[in-house]
């Protein structure tokens, strides 16, 4: 409806009556315009008869009214949008925004990263196969050649693409490898194809130099500029750079700037500045600040596509020094340096380039002679000589990684010494004839350039390579086996510490248990010494009591009759180390009885009653004939605290012998006779005796079956035969002395409760000594020496019981439970007790006995 109404508006202001019909979009500008100004006309038009226009104006007027509604309506709306545009954006939109400018960042930095890994990749390739490159091309026979019949001396093999034979003239065949070889009739874009890889590094920073090397006539300036229908490399390379520069123009901005030049005999000419109608300005090399060769005055011209870089070749290529040689009618006299300057901005980071492509297109390297050069040729001929070889040196010295690289022996290596070596990339063009008649030069040139490519990846660099490959292969090898060396220790170790757990545990656990039979032998020991003491007082008791039947006895036996015949007695003085009756009284403290088995009268009863008295002497008695009567037996098995030791007449060839000092009084129970005064070898303990005198007594006859020995050892003078002074000579002053030994060899069932019975004498037992010599003498018999060196005895013989002689090893062996422990307490060698001093000492190897356990 407004439009309509505007449209009629437009049409009365025109004052035509024309029914075209404007746009939309001009409805609404031209309602812009005149919006306000009909909005004061519209007032004055209201009133009909103020209208000066005759005619009809009522509808004219109602339709203003109509679009002065439909202003104020627009109007409304147009606030409305305004407010909607202030508001913009919302918050969900910036949110969004937001978001999407983190992404971007993100996109951005990973692009950057993966264009840096690129290049690096990239260039890590070109490396790889090879920094400098040398490719050979052998252009076909040229019409002239074949007018003239010229052969062909170079073969190609098919399946090769890198090798190439020349046959000689003696028919020989020269075989030379490069890292790719062009045929007669590979074209250019072959050739650029094995190139482009190289140049297009340029783009990613790095300098790159390509240069065709050759014979006048070989091709070299057909490879490198080419003709207009088959354009070289220098076009090519540039079409391809700026190929990849548009790829790349989303994140890199390139600028490519080109420069050309020749050096002509040791001169450097500007061949885009040159101009035949302007003086010939001479260009020199200059050291840049940044340390790369630049020419000051060089014309550096912007190109921006590829025809221009074709015109700007073109224009080159025509100031370029020329001459008619044999080889050449065009022959070039110059090295022909193009060099594409390539600047390059990073669009993200902002990061800057430079980098340099020269793509040189060398002078002839044909022999003075051959071309038949004079005058000016031949000084062209040997300046070209003298920078190719120039050019030879710098890339040996290169490929050899000499320290020296003698860049400034001539211009052309001058110029492209920031262009050659390092990181920079190189191809070589190697350019050769196939003719028979160029053999020669075909020679000389590829053996140059197998020189250069030899050098190159040849034995100088590879035996580098190989002898780092051996080094590290050497590495990985003794890493290897330090690997495994490492894994065995470490298994040994925890086998150790297993082991080494195992025994601290082992040995915590016998620590405990000799804990406890301490404890048990100490309470063994009071428990002993108490009932020792006990004995002791009733003994001195019954041996008063027996002294005084003993007088009686003596007062009966001066009445009697003699005694049997000495023959059936035994010569005790003789065997035996009975002392001597006392010269001097006993004190009376001291006194005991004196009788023994030499005094009693063999067979009588009182005899044996006497035996049978509860006297602590301990009796040895003999099985003679009288031996067997009931009344001695009744007798014998009365509760006397006497130890017992049997003697067989037979023991009495042992006794004579003179030299053996230890008589051993065997003990040979039946298998059922028991006695747990007895320990298994150490025989008879008084003590025990005297606590369990019936079990002893149980079985008189089997007792009777014992030997008793007799012998003691050589006295030395009289004074040793008392028993104090056996005591002392035989344990102190004469340890090697061997006191008789009465083994009690019993069976199985002899048991004993009191393990201290094994070591023979003990406290008590001394004490009794002390106060009856005979009944030490008796109790010396039976008391085995050798178990003195058990733990317990050997405490006791260090604090306050006699040291006792040391036992041979072997000869006696504990059995009971506790002697065992003890015994093995002192050859426990517990990595504990060394914890606070030498924890490391726990892995010494431990003493066989140690180990047992
Ligand atoms: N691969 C090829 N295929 C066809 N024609 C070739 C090839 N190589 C060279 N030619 C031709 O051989 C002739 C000589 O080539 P060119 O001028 O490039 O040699 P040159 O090595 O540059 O010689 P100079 O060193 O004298 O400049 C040219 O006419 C060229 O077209």
């Amino acid at each position: 409806m407004c439009s309509e109404s505007c449209e009629h508006i437009v049409l009365d202001k025109a004052g035509e009556n024309r029914q075209s019909k404007p746009s939309p979009d001009s409805d609404r500008e031209e309602l812009g315009e005149y919006s306000d100004s009909m909005e004061e006309d519209t007032l004055s038009n209201l009133n009909p008869e103020t209208s000066p226009v005759q005619g009809p104006t009522l509808p004219i007027l109602q339709k203003v009214v109509d679009l002065s509604n439909c202003i104020q309506h627009l109007k409304k709306e147009h606030e409305i949008l305004s407010d909607q545009v202030k508001s913009f954006p919302g918050h969900d939109i910036v949110g969004t925004l937001q978001l999407l400018n983190d992404e971007h960042e993100l996109l951005k930095k990973k692009y950057l990263h993966e264009s840096s890994e690129r290049k690096r990749l990239y260039n890590e390739v070109i490396e790889l196969k090879g920094n400098i490159r040398v490719f050979c091309r052998c252009r076909p026979l040229n019409q002239a050649e074949i007018a003239n019949g010229s052969s062909s001396v170079v073969e190609f093999d098919p399946s090769q693409d890198t090798e190439l034979q020349v046959v000689s003239s003696d028919s020989s065949k020269k075989q030379f490898k490069f890292d790719h070889v062009f045929r007669p009739e590979d074209g250019q874009e072959a050739v650029f194809a094995r190139t482009k890889p190289i140049v297009t590094s340029v783009l990613d920073g790095y300098n790159v130099c390509i240069f065709a090397y050759g014979q006048t006539g070989t091709g070299k300036t057909f490879t490198m500029e080419g003709t207009p229908d088959n354009r070289g490399v220098n076009y090519m390379t540039l079409e391809e750079l700026f190929r990849v520069s548009g790829e790349r123009s989303g994140a890199m901005s390139y600028e490519l700037f080109v420069s050309m030049m020749e050096v002509y005999n040791e001169k450097i000419k500007d061949l885009l500045g040159e101009n035949s109608n302007q003086p010939i300005k001479r260009l020199e090399i200059k050291q840049a600040a940044e340390g790369t060769q630049e020419v000051p005055g060089l014309v550096e011209a912007r190109v921006y596509n590829t025809e221009e870089v074709w015109e700007l070749l073109k224009s080159g290529s025509r100031v370029r020094t020329v001459g008619a040689t044999n080889a050449n009618e065009l022959s070039s006299r110059s090295h022909c340096l193009l060099r594409v300057t390539v600047r390059g901005t990073n669009l993200i980071n902002g990061q800057k380039s430079k980098s340099h492509l020269w793509l040189v297109d060398l002078a002839g390297s044909e022999r003075v002679g051959k071309i038949e050069a004079e005058g000016e040729r031949l000084k062209e001929s040997q300046f070209i000589n003298k920078s190719l070889s120039a050019l030879g040196d710098v890339i040996s010295a290169l490929a050899s990684k000499s320290g020296h690289i003698p860049y400034r022996n001539s211009k052309l290596t001058h110029i492209l010494q920031s262009s050659l070596g390092g990181d920079c990339k190189t191809v070589m063009f190697v350019q050769i004839s196939p003719s028979n008649a160029d053999l020669g030069e075909t020679l000389c040139s590829l053996n140059f350039a197998s020189r250069v490519r030899g050098i190159e990846s040849g034995p100088a660099r590879k035996q580098v390579d190989l002898a780092e490959l051996y080094k590290y292969k050497q590495m990985a090898e003794k890493l290897k086996h330090d690997e495994k060396e490492t894994k065995k220790l470490q298994d040994n170790v925890q086998s150790l510490q297993l082991r080494l757990a195992a025994r601290e545990h082992i040995c915590r656990t016998l620590q405990e248990k000799v804990r406890d039979l301490e404890n048990q032998l100490a309470e063994e020991r009071k428990t002993r010494i108490k009932l020792e003491t006990r004995a002791f007082s009733a003994a001195a008791a019954a041996s008063t009591r027996s002294s005084l039947k003993q007088e009686a006895e003596k007062t009966k036996m001066e009445k009697k009759p003699p005694l049997v015949p000495s023959k059936l007695r035994l010569p005790l003085r003789k065997i035996t180390n009975f002392m001597p009756p006392p010269t001097t009284p006993m004190p009376s403290n001291r006194k005991t009885t004196r009788m023994s088995m030499e005094t009693v009268p063999e067979g009588k009863e009182n005899n044996i009653k006497n035996i049978m008295a509860p006297r602590r002497n301990p009796i040895a008695v003999r099985p003679t004939t009288t031996m067997g009567k009931e009344n001695n037996v009744k007798n014998m098995m009365a509760p006397r605290r006497n130890s017992i030791a049997v003697r067989p007449t037979t023991t009495m060839k042992a006794v004579r012998q003179p030299k053996r000092r230890l008589s051993i009084s065997t003990f040979q129970p039946d298998s059922h006779m028991t006695t747990p005064l007895c320990n298994s070898t150490s025989g008879f303990n008084h003590a025990s005796t005297m606590d369990r005198p019936s079990s002893l007594m149980g079985d008189v006859r089997k007792a009777m079956y014992s030997r008793l020995f007799s012998p003691m050892p050589k006295l030395r003078n009289p004074s040793e035969t008392t028993p104090a002074a056996m005591r002392t000579k035989s344990t102190v002053r004469q340890p090697k002395r061997r006191v008789s030994i009465a083994t009690f060899r019993s069976d199985s069932h002899m048991t004993t409760p009191l393990p201290s019975s094994t070591s023979g004498f003990n406290y008590a037992n001394r004490l009794s000594l002390m106060r009856d010599p005979k009944n030490a003498r008796y109790s010396r018999l039976f008391s085995p020496l050798p178990s003195e060196t058990t733990p317990a005895a050997v405490r006791r013989s260090s604090s306050k019981f006699m040291r006792t002689p040391p036992m041979q090893p072997g000869s006696w062996k504990p059995t009971h439970p506790t002697v065992v422990a003890l015994q093995r307490k002192s050859l426990v060698w517990s990595p504990l007790k060394f914890r606070g001093m030498q924890r490391k000492q726990s892995f010494l190897p431990l003493r066989p006995s140690a180990e047992r356990q």
